[in-house]
């Protein structure tokens, strides 16, 4: 446990006790502090962590406060109240976390949302002169790819013609599953269940999925020996992760102008999977001007899907080097977001067996009426879809906040914050919060399938509980693909689980220390 060397806080009338700073009510997350004269109090008033952003640099340095940013979020939460500033190295934040002040903030976002900007991301695009997706673009340059690539990915015409396709290799991962808990599990033709860590698995799961939607192309990671060059992939992902996050407080130009070995790796990692994207778009383009050249019909006139990037061909719409950009990001940005909530999924299925059993029963149910439609079974079990939502919107968001920078001056918790300031939903601890979630650190879906999303202990901005995809026009991107990926999988496994307290940590996306191990059983 650190010491703390700024442990007052003002409150409305003067400093407040040092047990109210310390947390111990933590009832006082929730309370809107008025200022005693009615005054809306001035942004400088704002509670924070100290002014020195390099001092709380090092800090974080020294107390390794990166990884556990969630937790650090949490805690000062609970010892400074539910509003508080944050300077650290380059970055000045405000943070927030509960819906009412959240619904706020993004009622101000306007029409063309901003998060904070990944530097590092941006730096690299920059220097090696690549053109940069939707993920680093703002204003009407981002809005015009934003518009076409939810045609092709966000859109309920999109969903049913991407949903086949993630069908089919969710059943494929399962049979390999199936064969390997026969072949290697305990017992009798693998009675007694296979007990592995299925991280890798997973994060093959999520590769050959974001694959088979995006270009059209099985990439055969299920077989025995699957291709080297997609597990170097995976691994250039992890490391451009975690090299994001040390350089998110440092002005990277500088970095690369000293050749600092964290600049070096990340540009390294971006440069991998750069290359990797490249020459999938190469061959998805080879397989399409083939086609033209010949006279031959395309994918699309003969009722077949191409995949994202031959509908964005097809389409003509966004140039190459924009698709090319964009797919880029879709492909970085889609393998450890649903391979690692999943881990969590397994984890708290496994360990909550009644609540499994639950959505199993639904989930069987739904099926044999469904008449083989994926879609139609996945729209007739909510307990499944509440599932994720337990998961990533409470207890592990992946990306742990949501940031805006509001387009006019707001009042949050009576404090004017100007135009233009950083501010963060911080989604971890709101999902914890016993104040925003009764029974916070129960595994319950059954709170947003049965009662709604209105089951927090207040209705104010009670939309805004469910935010692990963000908000709005700018949400995530991915979400459909994300959602529907995660859910078919479940829907096919079964598992138990020893229970232990799994431990998380931060690298740009919150996962789990260790990977829980599971075991697999047959159906
Ligand atoms: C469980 C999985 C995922 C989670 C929790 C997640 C979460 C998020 C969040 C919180 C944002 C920021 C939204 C905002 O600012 O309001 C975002 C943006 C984005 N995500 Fe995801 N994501 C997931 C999966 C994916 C997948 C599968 C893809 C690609 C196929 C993807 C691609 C993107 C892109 C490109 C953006 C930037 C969108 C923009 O700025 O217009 N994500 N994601």
């Amino acid at each position: 446990m650190h010491k703390r060397s700024y442990v007052l806080w003002t409150g409305p009338s003067g400093p407040v006790p040092p047990a109210l700073c310390r947390g111990e009510s933590v009832g006082s997350v929730g309370v809107r502090r008025r200022g005693v004269d009615g005054r809306v109090r001035s942004f400088e008033e704002i509670p924070h962590t100290g002014r020195n952003g390099w001092v709380n640099l090092l800090k974080f340095w020294r107390e390794d406060r990166f990884r556990h940013l969630h937790k650090h979020m949490e805690k000062t939460f609970k010892e400074l109240g539910p509003i508080y500033r944050e300077h650290v190295g380059t970055q000045n934040t405000v943070n927030i976390l509960l819906p009412g002040d959240i619904s706020e903030l993004f009622r101000s976002e306007g029409l063309h949302p901003q998060r904070m900007t990944l530097t590092a991301w941006a730096t690299h695009r920059e220097i090696r002169q690549h053109s940069k997706g939707v993920f680093l673009k703002n204003g009407k340059e981002w809005r015009s790819d934003r518009l076409l690539l939810n045609k092709e990915v966000m859109m309920a015409s999109a969903v049913r013609r991407f949903l086949p396709l993630l069908n089919e290799v969710a059943t494929d991962f399962c049979q390999m599953l199936i064969g390997r808990v026969e072949r290697e599990g305990r017992g009798q033709g693998g009675r007694g269940g296979l007990t592995i860590d299925p991280s890798p698995d997973l994060f093959r799961f999520a590769l050959e999925a974001s694959c088979h939607v995006l270009y059209g192309e099985r990439i055969g990671l299920f077989s025995a020996s699957p291709s080297l060059e997609s597990q170097k992939f995976i691994w250039a992902v992890e490391r451009m992760l975690t090299t994001t996050l040390p350089l998110l407080f440092l002005p990277p130009r500088l970095l690369l102008l000293i050749g600092a070995p964290q600049w070096t790796q990340h540009a390294k990692a971006w440069d991998h999977i750069f290359s990797h994207a490249e020459s999938r778009i190469q061959k998805g383009y080879q397989r399409l001007s083939s086609s033209r050249e010949q006279g031959s019909s395309t994918a699309t006139s003969r009722g077949q899907y191409p995949g994202v990037l031959g509908q964005l061909m097809e389409k003509g719409q966004l140039s190459l080097d924009l698709i090319k950009a964009n797919l880029t990001e879709l492909m970085a940005g889609g393998v450890d977001t649903t391979a690692v909530p999943l881990q969590f999924a397994l984890f708290e299925l496994g360990r909550n067996p009644d609540v499994q059993e639950e959505v199993r029963k639904q989930v069987k149910q739904s099926w044999a009426k469904a008449g083989g439609d994926p879609q139609v079974a996945l729209q007739g079990a909510p307990l499944l879809k509440a599932t994720i939502k337990e998961i990533l919107s409470r207890l592990y968001p992946v990306g742990i906040t949501v940031q805006r920078y509001p387009v006019r001056d707001i009042i949050i918790q009576n404090y004017h914050i100007p135009a233009g300031t950083a501010v963060q939903a911080c989604l971890y601890p709101m999902g914890r919060s016993a104040e925003v979630f009764p029974d916070p650190l129960r595994f319950d879906p059954g709170r947003w399938a049965s009662r709604g999303e209105e089951a927090g202990t207040s209705t104010e901005g009670a939309g805004f509980r469910s935010l692990a995809f963000g908000f709005g026009s700018r949400q995530c991107v991915g979400r459909r693909i994300a959602e529907n990926e995660m859910q078919l999988l479940l829907m096919h496994v079964r598992m138990e689980f020893i229970y232990y307290d799994l431990e998380t940590t931060y690298t740009l996306i919150l996962q789990p220390r260790v990977p829980p191990r599971i075991t697999f059983n047959k159906l």
